[in-house]
This record gives structure tokens, sequence and C-alpha cells, in this order.
């Protein structure tokens, strides 16, 4: 099976992402400056590997680094290379977008030369619905134009250019795939979801309804009830009530994190068999409230969500929703169509996860 080298796999998408990659036999190099990456993840993923037959490489380091880059391509044979390492927070780039221009523009770009002179001739790239920006219509197909309202999204709409260039001018290709809401964690327990900050509304929701010693990913991430700083357990705020939509807040598309690695798996295989370069949605094609999505934490739970209605966010569409025709047309379907089905996974993860590591693996380096 192909070698693939999966940039930013210590992180939430990533390490799902080799976790099914690693499942479907493929080898796999992953690359991460662990920035906002775990080791607990990478710890799974190798354990994974030692229970099957493919082979499972970590390496810390940054992907602009291009002699790295060019010796792991050449030492462990690399055909294909799924790119998610960036930073990936809007309202961080909407106060310092020369963050995002230079460790996601810059560094991408960096790592696409190291692959091309390389001869890696294969690329997915962690795209985003943020390159639309406020669609004309919805659901959103593909060829819709596409204006992002902030940096973060110029910054994966200008990488997309980017490969587009390259697929034009040398033997390379290219799957831009343009993510919704991924939520969820892997239902094997493995792996789940633990930005810092976390800035996204399942998380948020599940985190508001824990006690700070039930808060296992908190902990994971190091913070503890016993540390100087007690954890800070604000209500929910919901951002904006009086937008254009059945309940006045915002709807979008929650697409659970293992379709979302099933659809990188389609992807490459669709590169591997001379598909040509693309750009494809990935979601469900069902949209949910930001109310529906309090709910449904409610019923997962069984316990009540503090909210507080607070002003719309800035650059937040009142609604998005995918139209994934082309990653459906190659026999994708997400499995997780249910709000509550998504939710639960999440739920789970947030109570087990200090479990399934070994102590001294317990905390985020
Ligand atoms: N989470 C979402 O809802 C969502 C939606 C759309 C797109 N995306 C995109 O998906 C990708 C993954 O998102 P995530 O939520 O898993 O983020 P994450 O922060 O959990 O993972 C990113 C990983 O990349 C690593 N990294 C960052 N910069 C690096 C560099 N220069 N060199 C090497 N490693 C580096 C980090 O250490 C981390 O492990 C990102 O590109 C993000 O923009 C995420
Ligand atoms: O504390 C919160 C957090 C979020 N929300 C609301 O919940 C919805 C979902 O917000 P998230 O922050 O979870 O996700 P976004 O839709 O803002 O962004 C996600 O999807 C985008 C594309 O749609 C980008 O890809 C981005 O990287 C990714 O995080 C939004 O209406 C937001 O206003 C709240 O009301 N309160």
């Amino acid at each position: 099976m192909p070698t693939i080298l999966v940039t930013g796999g210590a992180g939430y998408i990533g390490s799902h992402t080799a976790k099914r990659l690693l499942e479907a036999d493929y080898h796999v190099v992953v690359l991460d400056n662990m920035r906002t990456g775990h080791r607990w993840a990478i710890e799974r993923l190798r354990r994974l590997a030692e229970q099957g037959s493919s082979q499972f490489v970590f390496v810390q380091g940054d992907v602009a680094d291009t002699a790295l880059v060019v010796r792991l391509v050449h030492e462990y044979g690399v055909e294909a290379a799924v790119h998610f390492a960036a930073l990936s927070l809007v309202g961080e780039s909407m106060q310092h977008p020369e963050r995002y221009f230079a460790e996601n523009v810059a560094k991408g770009i960096a790592l696409f030369n190291a692959l091309v002179v390389a001869g890696v001739r294969y690329v997915v790239f962690s795209s985003t619905a943020a390159v639309y920006g406020i669609p004309e219509r919805v659901p959103i197909a593909e060829d819709t134009p596409t204006h992002p309202l902030n940096p973060y999204g110029a910054s994966k709409r200008m990488l997309e250019e980017a490969l587009r260039w390259l697929g034009e001018v040398h033997p390379f290709r290219s799957i831009s795939l343009r993510y919704f809401n991924a939520a969820g964690a892997d239902p094997d327990g493995w792996l789940g979801e633990a930005h810092d900050p976390e800035t996204h509304l399942i998380p948020l929701a599940i985190r508001s309804v824990l006690c700070p010693d039930e808060d296992r990913v908190a902990q994971l991430l190091g913070y503890s009830p016993t540390q100087d700083q007690p954890l800070d357990r604000p209500p929910l705020r919901l951002f904006g009530t009086d937008y254009p939509t059945p309940d006045g807040t915002c709807i979008r598309d929650y697409i659970h994190v293992s379709d979302l690695a099933e659809a990188h798996v389609v992807a490459l295989e669709a590169l591997l068999d001379g598909h040509p370069t693309d750009c494809w949605n990935v979601g469900t094609g069902e949209g949910y409230s930001v109310r529906q999505v309090i709910d449904a934490v409610e019923r997962v739970t069984g316990r009540t969500v503090p909210v507080v209605e607070a002003p719309r966010r800035p650059g937040d569409p009142p609604v998005l929703v995918a139209e994934a025709k082309k990653l459906k047309r190659l026999g994708w379907e997400p499995k997780y169509t249910e709000l509550r089905a998504i939710v639960h996974t999440a739920w789970r993860w947030h109570n087990a996860a200090l479990e399934l590591v070994p102590s001294s693996q317990n905390r985020a380096i």
C-alpha cells in the first residue's frame, strides 16, 4: 500500500484521518510541529499501527522545513500527502491576518514546493466552507463563487489557487476538501476534539454542563481544578438570535469527523486513480440551528445547557449547508446524519478521554 504524508496528523481532524488511513492499510508518516497537536493522539495511532500491518512514523517538525519534507519523501517513499497543518481560528485571523498568510499560505506553498521537488504528485488539502463567505444560495454547490470574509478563509482560497496552478504546470494533482463544520469524535473512543482555546459550538456546549473534575478533555489539555486558576465555567454564549432563520439562530452543516476522515480516503483514491485537480464540499446536506445543537446536547447529556444570549459574532453567515455532489458521485455517503448521534460521540469522548491514555500521557505537551 502507498505511504501517505499527513501534515497536522496530531490534531483533531488529522489524527482521525490518520487512523482511517491506517485502518485502510496505508502506511502513514505524520509531520506535525505540535503547536496545537497532541502526544496522546500520536501514541494512540502508534498503538493502532502495531495491531495491524501498516507502518506508522511520527516526525516532529514544520511543514515549511523543505529539507525535512524532501528527506521524508525519499526515506519513506511517500506517494501522496494530506495537508491539515494550519492555524484555523477565524477570530484570531481578523486580529492578526499576517499570521495566517505566514503560517498557512507561505508555509503551505513551501510544503507544496518541497513535494513537487521530491516528486510527490498527489495532495489532498484541508480547505473550508469559509472560502464561500456569504453564499448566493443554499445548499452551497461546489461551483458557487468564493468570497471569503476573513483572512483564514482567504488563506485557504489562496492555497486552493496555488494547487490549481501547480497542477496546470507540473505532473501534480490535488483535491481541496471544503469542510463544513467538523464535529464529534472517533466512535471507538480512541481520539477526539481538544482545541485550546476551544471556539466550536458542540464542545463548548458540552463543557458548559461539566463540572471541572468531570472535564477529561480540559484535564488532557493540562487544566486541573487543583491548579491556581480554577476552571472558568462560563455559560454558553449564543451568538445572535435575530438571523433570518426559523428560530433566529445560525444554521450549520455538522459533518462527523469519521465521515470527514473517510472523505480524505475517497479523495486520495480518486487521485491515485487519475482524478483531475478539483475542489469538493464535505458536508451532510442537513442544516441544524444553534438552538437545535443546544437541544441535542441537553438530550444526550440529560443536563441543562446554561445559555446567555449574546450579539451576533462578526463574520458569521446565517446559513451554511453543503451540497456534496462530487463526493457522493464517488459513492461517499455520511454515516452520521443525525445531530444527536454526532453529539453522542463527542459526549463519550469528553467523558472518557482521560482513561484512554496512560497517566504519563495525560497532558498535552
Ligand atoms: N475544525 C474544523 O471545523 C475545520 C473546518 C474547516 C477546515 N478545517 C481545517 O482542517 C485542518 C485541521 O483542523 P483541526 O481542527 O484538526 O486543527 P488542529 O489545530 O487540531 O490540528 C492542526 C495540526 O497542525 C499542526 N500544525 C500547525 N501548523 C503546523 C506547521 N507549520 N507544521 C507542522 N504542523 C503544524 C498542529 O500542531 C496540529 O496538530 C486545518 O487546516 C483547518 O483549517 C477545520
Ligand atoms: O460559543 C459559541 C460558539 C459558536 N456559536 C455559534 O455556533 C455556530 C457554529 O460555530 P463554530 O464556531 O462551531 O463553527 P463555525 O461555523 O464558526 O466555523 C467552522 O466552520 C467554518 C466553515 O463553515 C470554518 O471552516 C471554521 O474553520 C470552522 O471552525 C455559529 O453560528 C456560531 O455563532 C455560538 O453561538 N456560541
